[in-house]
């Protein structure tokens, strides 16, 4: 990693926030001072130092003392460092570990500034911001995540079993527990590779670090998830703002080292934030009662999960309500993997028609669920359930399967079926293009719509898939058109055939002018591009007049049918669309 080249946060270009932060954590933090020369050389050092070195460090190398995180065998590149402060920078900021010589060595954050001797010239000042340490040093080795140096998820829960343990001081009536999983990492990997992402994994333990103070504790506890340890604290509010400083450094960008050189990369993270009232006595009974380890990470990950759910580069806390609708999602999840073995799941069928002269061009494919005890549900009830707990391959492959079936069964209709861009794997497209040969059935009778909230941007894989659907003749539909992020990037870089309007830019036309002129806007856009438009949720004959006029080819909605089963649009023995 480049990391030396220019750490992040380095630079005369930091922002004002982030100066704040760099100033706040050093305020924070158990920092060690050191006083040094342009080479180095150690001429003042603070006490908080020697006892984080044990040793005096006077008179000796800052390379001696520190290397870099990755291997205790090479020095920190204090010449390269110093060199990014004489060209501009106004400070340095990097990850280290502590050479002890007992073997305890720690892992810190270095900052670095150039400070004015008086008249000798520049001197360099150096912090060393502590940042958890293992019993066994902080050499990569059991207990210890190789990249980043850090405590893995064994090291951190042990650690976090002996704090709860070891129960409340005066001074230290909580602990704050904040899990950190950077968003869509797999993307950076996927589409720069896994050295990109290793850099990015490493930035971001650096990152984590700046924001620790004496006592907390960091560790790498996954693939993209790490864990932060607050300790001492008395105030809540202090322990959220922790958070959001967190989620605000892990946004911005990290320089890398990539394929084609040096570039900046984005990969934000979300964090889920617990508030640990430590029990009075080590066998509990405080305000908070009896508190283990696995209930604590369990709660912090409920509250990641909630900020995942809410986007990405957001920070929830945890409560109670949290915890219920956890629960609650929990068993609509084992619900939902008994009504998939039982086959509860039963696909409906929507008509699409002409808005020109009224006639039915084909269908689109919805998936309910007849449960035993709630009745016939609708996708909203269950769908997100299935997306979070990995079902929603089932339920699609499903509805493919079905919907297959249908085409085979009427031979002129055609149909559309809905597709998480989850599904996107690289298996999808080959999947599609077998099951359609195997039953001789001409791919432009199918169409796949994609949500297109649910679409990453840049992702290659995605990207191939449609490539090879459009490619296969399979139609390429953006549902829900408008309500997404880079809609239009989309349009300019994915091979898709059509667009199908939001229903909540149709549900008050022909009134609402800000609709009516969103409407007219996508139907251009649509025929620009050379698009299929369908809207959706057209309820009355004006509605459809409208759209009709404002150049919309076709529509779906109750005024011209409800979804309905197979056999209510092909009653027993009829055929065609
Ligand atoms: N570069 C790198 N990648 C890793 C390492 N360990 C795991 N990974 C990858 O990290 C990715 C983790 O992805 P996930 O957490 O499943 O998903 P995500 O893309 O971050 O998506 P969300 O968490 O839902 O936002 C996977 O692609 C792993 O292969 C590692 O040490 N280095």
């Amino acid at each position: 990693m480049q990391q030396d080249e220019e750490p992040p946060g380095a630079g005369s270009d930091a922002g004002p926030q982030e100066r704040l932060d760099v100033a706040r954590a050093l305020l924070t933090a158990t920092t060690g001072l050191a006083v040094c020369d342009l080479h180095g050389l150690v001429l003042e050092a603070g006490d908080a130092l020697v006892a984080q070195l044990a040793l005096d460090p006077r008179g000796r190398k800052l390379g001696e003392l520190l290397s870099t995180p990755g291997s205790v065998e090479e020095p920190l590149p204090v010449d390269r460092l110093v060199e990014d402060l004489l060209a501009g920078a106004e400070h340095v900021l990097t990850g280290a570990l502590v050479r002890r010589p007992d073997g305890q060595d720690q892992h810190c954050t270095v900052m670095m500034t150039l400070g004015d001797s008086g008249g000798a010239g520049h001197v360099l000042l150096v912090h060393v911001a502590s940042s958890g340490s293992s019993p066994r040093g902080t050499r990569p080795g059991p207990g210890r995540d190789a990249l980043t140096g850090l405590r893995d998820r064994a090291g951190a829960v042990a650690d976090l079993a002996d704090r709860l343990a070891a129960g409340r001081t005066a001074d230290r009536p909580r602990l704050g527990v904040i899990a950190c999983d950077l968003d869509r990492f797999r993307v950076v990997n996927d589409s720069l590779g896994v050295e990109v992402g290793d850099q990015v994994l490493a930035t971001a333990a650096e990152r984590l670090a700046v924001g620790l103070r004496g006592g907390d504790a960091l560790a790498r506890v996954g693939d993209d998830e790490f864990l932060v340890v607050l300790a001492g604290l008395t105030d809540e509010v202090e322990a959220v703002d922790v958070a959001h400083r967190i989620t605000r450094s892990l946004a911005a960008p990290v320089r890398v080292d990539g394929p084609d050189g040096p570039q900046e990369v984005r990969c934000s993270a979300s964090t889920g934030l617990v508030l640990v009232d430590l029990p009075v006595t080590a066998s509990g009974g405080g305000p908070g009662g009896v508190v283990d380890a696995g209930t604590v990470l369990r709660d912090a990950h409920t509250a990641l999960d909630a900020a995942k759910a809410a986007g990405g580069s957001s920070c929830r806390v945890f409560t109670d309500a949290l915890r219920e609708r956890a629960d609650r999602r929990l068993t609509v999840e084992n619900d939902l993997r008994r009504a998939l073995q039982e086959g509860e799941l039963r696909v409906h069928y929507q008509p699409v028609v002409d808005l020109r002269d009224g006639h039915r061009t084909g269908f689109e494919a919805l998936v309910r669920w007849a449960h035993p005890r709630r009745g016939l549900l609708l996708p909203e009830q269950f769908l997100d359930v299935a997306e979070d707990a990995g079902l929603v391959g089932l339920v699609d492959g499903l509805v493919l399967e079905e919907s297959l079936g249908f085409l085979t069964r009427h031979p002129t209709a055609r149909v559309a079926v809905n597709t998480s861009a989850r599904c996107l794997d690289g298996t999808f497209a080959p999947t599609v293009a077998r099951d359609l040969d195997r039953r001789g059935l001409a791919p432009d009778r199918l169409t796949v719509e994609l949500l297109e909230g649910s679409l990453v941007p840049g992702d290659p894989v995605t990207e191939a898939e449609l490539r090879d659907l459009a490619a296969l003749g399979v139609g390429v539909l953006i549902d829900d058109f408008g309500t997404g992020y880079s809609t239009l990037s989309y349009l300019r870089r994915l091979p898709v055939t059509g667009l199908k309007l939001d229903r909540s830019f149709v549900a008050d036309l022909p009134q609402d002018p800000g609709s009516d002129r969103i409407a007219a806007a996508v139907a251009r856009l649509a025929d620009d591009f050379g698009l299929t438009s369908t809207c959706e949720g057209v309820e009355t004959a004006d509605q459809a007049r409208h759209l009709a006029a404002q150049g919309w080819q076709s529509a779906q909605g109750f005024h011209f049918g409800v979804p309905g089963p197979e056999e209510r649009w092909f009653p027993a023995g009829a055929q065609g669309a």
